[in-house]
C-alpha cells in the first residue's frame, strides 16, 4: 500500500494528499504532521517506512468538507485520491491485491464549487496572467458560476486589476512567480506557478476547443495571443485540477480595459469600497449598500461597485431600471418578495455540470426557475425601461423543465443522491413499482397468493418462503393431480413434494422474488438513473438557464439599489460627458449609517468642482481636526463611484461628468512587511497619482506630507498642489492642515478654498461639520487632543507652546532654541497622574502647604508677599 501511496503522492508534491481508506481520508508523513497541526486533530503512527514510524492522521469522509475548508483557508491545496473500485473487485485478483486508487480532484482556492467552501455573496475567481514578448493579458473564471473574462493587461496594470477582482488564486508562468508573488499576496490571492508550457498560446486553442466542446473559437470573437495564452492556462489548470471533468463555462467575455473607471489598490483601500480598513466586509461601502436578496445579485453588486462604468449608455440604462423601481414601490416590493429565498442557480448548475451536484441542486434549479417564471409575470408591462424589459424577456421559457422537475422531485430533496428518496412518487412507474415491492414485499406476495388461489380454485393455496427454495407456492397433496396436469402445470412448475404438500414456482413468482430481494438496491439504481436524466435535461438548458440567472441578478440588484435609494432618500444623478462634478446635499453612506445608529444626524454638504475650460478644478479643504474633512472627501469619491455604477447617490442633486480614473490617498499605515515607512507609502502613492491622473480623473488627497518634518511636508504638499493644477489639470479635493496653502487660491485660477466650520463656546470647540467657502486659520488640534483625554498638564503645556510658536511666527519666525530657553519645562504638574484634574497654579500649590492656625501675623504678611510674587507673569 505504501508503494501505491508514494506513487500517487509524487504526482502532486505541492498538495496534501487525502488518501481514501474506507470511510476515512488518511494522510501520511509530512502531510499528516502539517494537517494535524492545521486541523487540530490527533497525529498517530502507522507502520514503519525505512525504519521509522510513519506519522498519520485522518478525517472521516462524511465530514471531509469542513476539514477541506479549514485547509484551503490556511492556504493549502489538497489532492483527493479515491478508491476506484469495490474492495471485493480487488480481492478477485488475489487476496493481497490492492484497491485501485486515483486522484480524482485537486482542491485549490480558485477551483471550489461546494457551498460550504464558498462565500455566497462573493465571486471565487481563478485568474491567469500571461506575458508574451509584446503583450500581456489577464483571464479569470469563476467555475462556481461559469463566468469567464479576459482582457489585455500589461504588467503595470496587473496590480490594480488584481485589487479590483480579488481573485483567490493567480496562475503565472513559473519563471515569473517570484517577481509576481508580492503582488498576488497583496491582492489576497494564492500564487500558483505553472510550467511555461501551460501558457503556450498555440496549445491554448486546442485546450479551449476541448473546454467549450467547439470546433472553432471564431464564434467567441478574436483573441490576441496573450489572451489566448491566459485563457489556455486557465483551461489547462482546470483540466489538471478537475481531472478531465470539465466545468460548465460560459463563453469568454472580452473586458475592455477602458470600459471601467480605473481605481487602483490604494484608492480601493482608502475608500473602503468592498473591504473596510479593518479587513472585513463590515464597515465597507459594499456592506452599507448591499440589500440584494440572492447570491448572484450580491456578486453582481460587488462587481459593479468594484468597476464603475465609463460608458454613458450603460450607466443610463442601469440607472433607468433603478429609477423605475424607485418610482414604482408596488412593483419593487413584489419583485423583492419574489426574489427572497431564490436559491443560487449559478452554483447549483456548476456543481451539476462537474458531477458534484446532488438532488438539492436539481431542487434549486426547479425553485429558481419557478421563481423566475413568476417574476416574469410581474414584469409583464410595456412601460418598463429597456434594461428591465430585456431582463424580463430572459426569465421565462423554462416551463417544460420546471414541470419536469416539479413532477420528478420531492418537495425538499436531500443534499446527496447516495441514499435516494428524492424522486417523487408518480414520476417513474418502474420506480413506484420497485419501491412498492421494497416497502410492501409481503403485501405483494399476499396479493399474488389471492390471484393464484382464485386461478386454481384452491382456497388453501399459500405462497411461502424458506432459505432453500426462496419463495414457493404450496398446496396440500390432495390437489396434486389437478396441479400437475394441464393447464395448471404450464404455469405452476413443480419443485418439491413433501409428506403432505406439493411445492411449485411460477415464472412470475421467480421474477417477483428477485425483484423483492433487489428492490431496495434497484430503487436506488432507478433514482440514480432518473437523477442523471434530470441532470442531463438541466445541463441541456444550461445556456438559457444561465441567462435567466443573470437576468434575475440584474433585477435583484436594481430592486436592491432602488430600495435603498427610496428609503435613504437618494437622488438620481446626472452623468454626462462634461468635466463637472457638482453635488448638492451630499452624504457619506457609511458614516451616516454609523451616526444614525447612535441617534445622531449627518450634516449634508455641497461640492462644486467645475473646471473653467481645460483647466483644473481643485478644492482645498482646511478645517479643524475631527471637523469632517476626510468624510467630505470620501463621500464625494463614493458619489462618483455610485453614479457611474448606475445607481442613485446619497445627495439631493448631483451631476457627474464622466470620471475616467479615481485616485485617493488618505492616511497610510506603515507597510513594514514590505519595508516601507508610513512616509514612504504616502510618497509612492502620491507619485502614482501625479504620474497617472489625466484631465478626466478625480483625485482625493488627504493630508499629504504630514508624515515628515513640517517644512518638508508643507513644501511637498505645495508642489503637489501646483502640479495637480498645472500638469494633471484634474478635478481634486485636497485636505490639509497646512494653512499656508490657502494663499494659493488667490494665485491659481482653478483652486478654491473651503473650510469646515466650528464654533468656539466657552473655550470648547463645537464641530458643525458644514463645508463653507473660505479658509481655516487654526486646526484646533489641542482642543481635539483634550477631548481625546490627553492628560491635562500636557494640554496646558501644549497650549503654551502653541501660543509661543504662533507669536513667534507672527513676529517673523521662531527659533526652537529660543523656545527651549523661554519656556521652562513644567515639572510638578507633569507628574500629576489624574488626566481630568486641572494643574494647580503655583499660588494654589503654595497655599495647599499653609496651616493658617500655625501662622504668626508676621508670617502671614510674608506669605502675602510671596503669593503676590508667584502671581507675577513669567
Ligand atoms: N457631515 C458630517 N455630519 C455629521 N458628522 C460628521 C460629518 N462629517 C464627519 N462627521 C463626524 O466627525 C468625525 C470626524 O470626521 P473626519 O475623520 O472626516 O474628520 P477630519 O476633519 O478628517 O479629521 P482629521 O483632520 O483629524 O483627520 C466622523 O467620524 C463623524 O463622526
Amino acid at each position: 500500500m505504501m508503494a501505491q501511496y508514494l506513487e500517487i503522492r509524487a504526482q502532486h508534491p505541492e498538495a496534501l494528499l487525502f488518501y481514501r481508506m474506507g470511510d476515512f481520508y488518511e494522510l501520511f508523513f509530512e502531510d499528516a504532521v502539517a494537517a494535524a497541526a492545521a486541523l487540530d486533530i490527533a497525529l498517530t503512527r502507522r507502520g514503519r517506512h525505512d525504519g521509522d514510524d510513519i506519522p498519520m492522521c485522518g478525517v472521516p469522509v462524511h465530514a471531509a468538507e469542513s476539514y477541506l475548508l479549514t485547509l484551503i483557508r490556511k492556504g493549502f491545496r489538497v489532492a483527493i485520491a479515491e478508491q476506484m473500485e469495490d474492495p471485493a473487485e480487488a480481492r478477485k485478483r488475489g487476496a493481497k491485491s490492492l484497491v485501485r486508487r486515483e486522484i480524482v480532484r485537486l482542491v485549490t482556492p480558485g477551483t471550489l464549487t461546494e457551498d460550504t467552501l464558498l462565500e455566497a455573496r462573493r465571486a471565487n475567481f481563478l485568474a491567469a496572467h500571461a506575458e508574451l514578448r509584446e503583450d500581456a493579458a489577464l483571464a479569470w473564471a469563476d467555475i462556481s458560476t461559469g463566468e469567464v473574462r479576459v482582457m489585455a493587461c500589461p504588467s503595470v496594470r496587473l496590480a490594480p486589476e488584481l485589487a479590483r477582482l480579488a481573485p483567490r488564486e493567480l496562475l503565472v508562468a513559473a519563471p515569473r512567480a517570484e517577481a509576481l508573488r508580492p503582488m498576488a499576496e497583496e491582492a489576497g490571492a494564492v500564487l500558483t506557478p505553472l510550467a511555461p508550457a501551460s501558457f503556450d498560446s498555440t496549445a491554448a486553442e486546442g485546450r479551449l476547443r476541448a473546454l467549450y466542446r467547439v470546433g472553432s473559437l471564431e464564434g467567441f470573437g478574436g483573441f490576441s495571443r496573450a489572451e489566448l495564452s491566459a485563457l489556455g492556462a486557465l483551461a489547462d489548470y482546470l483540466d489538471l485540477t478537475q481531472r478531465g471533468v470539465l466545468p460548465l463555462l460560459r463563453a469568454p467575455v472580452h473586458e475592455d480595459a477602458g470600459g471601467a473607471m480605473q481605481i487602483d489598490a490604494a484608492t480601493r483601500r482608502s475608500l473602503e469600497l468592498t473591504q473596510a480598513l479593518s479587513g472585513g466586509r463590515e464597515g465597507s461601502a459594499l456592506a452599507a449598500l448591499d440589500r440584494t436578496l440572492t447570491g448572484p445579485g450580491a456578486r453582481l453588486l460587488e462587481r459593479r461597485l468594484s468597476a464603475p462604468s465609463r460608458d454613458l449608455d450603460e450607466i443610463t440604462a442601469r440607472r433607468g431600471a433603478v429609477a423605475h423601481l424607485v418610482a414604482d414601490a408596488g412593483m419593487r416590493g413584489d419583485l423583492r418578495a419574489g426574489l427572497r429565498r431564490v436559491p443560487d442557480l449559478d452554483r447549483a448548475l456548476s456543481r451539476l455540470a462537474l458531477g458534484r451536484g446532488g438532488p438539492r441542486d436539481l431542487g434549486a434549479v426547479r425553485d429558481g426557475l419557478g421563481a423566475a417564471g413568476r417574476l416574469a409575470g410581474r414584469l409583464d408591462d410595456p412601460a418598463l425601461p429597456e434594461r428591465l424589459r430585456t431582463a424580463a424577456a430572459r426569465l421565462a421559457g423554462h416551463d417544460a423543465l420546471v414541470t419536469l422537475l416539479e413532477a420528478a422531485l420531492v418537495a425538499e430533496p436531500p443534499h446527496l443522491a447516495r441514499d435516494g428518496g428524492f424522486i417523487a412518487a408518480g414520476h417513474d412507474p418502474d420506480l413506484d413499482e420497485t419501491r412498492r415491492l421494497r416497502d410492501e414485499g409481503r403485501g405483494v406476495i399476499a396479493r399474488l397468493q389471492g390471484q393464484y388461489a382464485e386461478a386454481t380454485g384452491i382456497a388453501s393455496l399459500k405462497v411461502k418462503h424458506n432459505n432453500v427454495l426462496g419463495y414457493f407456492i404450496e398446496t396440500t397433496a390432495t390437489h396434486a393431480e389437478r396441479m400437475l396436469a394441464p393447464p395448471l402445470n404450464q404455469t405452476f412448475r413443480h419443485r418439491q413434494t413433501t409428506a403432505n404438500a406439493l411445492r411449485f414456482t411460477t415464472a412470475e413468482l421467480a421474477e417477483l422474488e428477485s425483484r423483492i430481494l433487489n428492490a431496495g438496491g434497484r430503487a436506488l439504481e432507478i433514482e440514480r438513473r432518473v437523477f442523471e436524466e434530470l441532470r442531463g435535461a438541466v445541463l441541456e438548458a444550461a445556456g438559457p438557464v444561465g441567462e435567466t440567472t443573470a437576468a434575475m441578478a440584474e433585477i435583484d440588484l436594481a430592486a436592491a439599489l432602488a430600495d435603498l435609494a427610496a428609503e435613504a432618500d437618494w437622488c438620481a444623478p446626472t452623468v454626462d460627458d462634461s468635466r463637472a462634478f457638482e453635488v448638492e446635499g451630499g452624504r457619506h453612506p457609511v458614516v451616516e449609517r454609523a451616526l444614525l445608529r447612535e441617534g445622531a444626524s449627518f450634516v449634508a454638504n455641497d461640492c462644486a468642482l467645475v473646471p473653467d475650460g481645460p483647466g483644473a478644478a481643485i478644492r482645498l479643504v482646511t478645517g479643524p481636526n475631527m471637523g469632517g474633512k476626510s468624510t467630505y472627501l470620501r463621500q464625494n469619491a463614493l458619489i462618483a463611484v455610485l453614479a457611474q455604477m448606475g445607481g442613485f447617490v446619497p445627495a439631493t442633486r448631483a451631476r457627474v461628468g464622466l470620471v475616467s480614473a479615481l485616485f485617493s490617498r488618505v492616511g497610510a499605515a506603515d507597510d513594514l512587511a514590505r519595508g516601507r515607512s508610513t512616509f514612504m507609502v504616502e510618497m509612492v502613492e502620491t507619485a502614482a497619482i501625479l504620474n497617472r491622473a489625466d484631465d478626466r480623473a478625480l483625485v482625493i488627497l488627504d493630508e499629504i506630507g504630514r508624515g515628515t518634518a513640517t517644512w518638508d511636508g508643507l513644501s511637498i504638499a505645495w508642489a503637489t498642489l501646483e502640479h495637480l493644477h498645472g500638469t494633471n489639470r484634474c478635478r481634486a479635493l485636497f485636505a490639509t492642515h497646512y494653512h499656508e496653502l490657502t494663499g494659493l487660491a488667490a494665485r491659481l485660477p482653478g483652486v478654491s478654498n473651503a473650510t469646515l466650520s466650528v464654533k468656539e463656546w466657552r473655550g470648547e470647540v463645537i464641530f458643525l461639520h458644514e463645508v463653507r467657502p473660505g479658509a481655516a486659520d487654526r486646526s484646533y488640534g489641542v482642543q481635539v487632543a483634550r477631548l481625546a483625554g490627553l492628560p491635562a498638564p500636557v494640554i496646558a503645556r501644549a497650549r503654551k507652546v502653541l501660543q509661543t510658536l504662533e507669536r513667534g511666527e507672527r513676529s517673523g519666525g521662531v527659533r526652537a532654541a529660543a523656545l527651549l530657553d523661554e519656556l521652562p519645562l513644567f515639572s510638578a504638574a507633569a507628574r500629576d497622574e489624574s488626566p481630568e484634574a486641572p494643574a494647580p497654579s503655583a499660588v494654589e500649590a503654595r497655599l495647599a502647604d499653609v496651616t493658617p492656625d500655625a501662622l504668626s501675623p508676621r508670617d502671614a504678611l510674608a506669605l502675602v508677599y510671596e503669593l503676590k510674587a508667584l502671581m507675577a507673569p513669567e
